[in-house]
C-alpha cells in the first residue's frame, strides 16, 4: 500500500493545454516552464521553492500529452520542459538552469564555498545522467541486480563529507540533481519489486529522510501512485503476453511437466507480484492474469 507522505502542497497551476492562450510572453514576466510529472522540470521548480522565488519566478505547467503548439513555436523549440523564460531569452536544460538560477537570482546559496566540495559536486553531476541510465535499464531485466551498484554509489559518495546529511554536507545543487529520480526509483522498486533501496545503505536513508524534511522539496513531489502506474506502463509492458499467448501456454506445460509454478518461465518483468492462471468453464476459458500489470488475457 503506498502512503500519502505528499503533506501540504502549495496550489498547483493547472497545466496549460492545447486549446490554453499563451501567457503574455517576453513581457518581463520571469516564467520557468514545467510539466508536473517530469523530474527534470522538478529539479528547477525545487531549486526556485528553496530560494523563496515564488513571486519572483512564475510558475506555468504544460500539459506535455496535450502541449500546446505556441509552447514549440514560441517560447521553447525543443519543445521540452523545463524551460526559463528570463530577461527576453528562454533557456533550457535542467542541470544548466539550476545553476543559471542559483547563480542569478537571490536566496541561500545552493553551491558551496568551499572548493573540494566544488568539486566533488561537479564529479557528482557529471555522473548524474550515468547514474539514472543505469538504473532506467536495470528496470527493465533484474533490477535487484542491475540497479545496487548505482545506489552504492550513492552510499559512498555520502560518506565524502560529515559535516551534514547530504551529498556535499549541506543541502545543494547536486541533492537537487539526484532526488526528483532517486524518488522515482525508491517507489517503484519498492512498490513493484519490493526493493528496498535503503535496506543495508545508512546514509541512503538518512539522506532521503532530509530531503523530505524540505518543504522546497516536498512542495514538488508527485503522488507515489502516479509514480507507479506511469512506471509501469513504461518498464513493465506487456504487450508480448496478449502476442505470444502461445509461446506462453508452451511454457506452461513446460513447467507444469516440470512441477514448477508456471510463472517461474516468465520473462523477470512479468513475474513482479504474482502471476495467476485459472482454469474457467471446465477448461474451455483460459485467463491468464499479469496482477502487477493489471493486463489480463482470455483464451480458449
Ligand atoms: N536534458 C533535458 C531533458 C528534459 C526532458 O527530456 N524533458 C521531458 C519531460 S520529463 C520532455 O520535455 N519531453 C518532451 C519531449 O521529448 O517531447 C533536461 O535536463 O532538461
Amino acid at each position: 500500500m503506498l502512503m500519502a507522505t505528499l503533506g501540504v502542497q502549495a496550489v498547483r497551476p493547472p497545466p496549460l493545454t492545447s486549446t490554453s492562450d499563451p501567457p503574455p510572453l517576453f513581457d518581463g514576466t520571469t516564467r520557468l516552464y514545467i510539466s508536473y510529472p517530469c523530474p527534470y522540470a522538478q529539479r528547477v521548480w525545487i531549486t526556485r521553492n528553496y530560494k523563496g522565488l515564488q513571486d519572483k519566478i512564475k510558475l506555468i505547467a504544460i500539459d506535455l500529452e496535450d502541449r500546446p503548439a505556441w509552447y514549440k513555436e514560441k517560447v521553447y523549440p525543443e519543445n521540452k520542459v523545463p524551460s526559463l523564460e528570463h530577461n527576453g531569452k528562454v533557456l533550457g536544460e535542467s542541470i544548466d538552469l539550476i545553476k543559471y538560477v542559483d547563480a542569478n537570482f537571490e536566496g541561500t546559496p545552493l553551491v558551496p564555498r568551499d572548493p573540494a566540495k566544488q568539486e566533488f559536486g561537479e564529479e557528482l553531476i557529471s555522473h548524474v545522467d550515468t547514474f539514472n541510465k543505469d538504473v532506467f535499464t536495470s528496470l527493465k531485466g533484474d533490477p535487484v541486480q542491475g540497479a545496487s551498484s548505482a545506489f552504492d554509489y550513492l552510499e559512498n559518495a555520502l560518506g565524502r563529507f560529515d559535516d551534514g546529511p547530504f551529498l556535499l554536507g549541506q543541502f545543494s545543487l547536486v541533492d537537487i540533481a539526484y532526488i526528483p529520480f532517486v524518488e522515482r526509483f525508491q517507489i517503484f522498486l519498492s512498490e513493484v519489486f519490493k526493493y528496498d533501496i535503503t535496506e543495508g545503505r545508512p546514509k541512503v536513508a538518512t539522506w532521503v529522510e532530509e530531503v523530505n524534511k524540505i518543504d522546497a522539496y516536498a512542495q514538488t513531489r508527485l503522488d507515489p501512485q502516479q509514480i507507479v502506474e506511469r512506471y509501469k506502463k513504461r518498464y513493465l509492458n506487456c504487450n508480448w503476453f496478449l502476442t505470444d499467448l502461445w509461446a506462453t501456454s508452451f511454457s506452461f506445460l513446460l513447467c507444469n511437466l516440470n512441477s514448477e509454478h508456471w510463472c517461474c518461465r516468465l520473462p523477470q518483468r512479468c513475474r513482479i507480484d504474482c502471476c495467476e492462471l485459472s482454469f474457467l468453464c471446465n477448461q474451455i476459458w483460459v485467463v491468464f492474469i499479469c496482477w502487477s500489470c493489471r493486463i489480463y488475457s482470455l483464451t480458449t
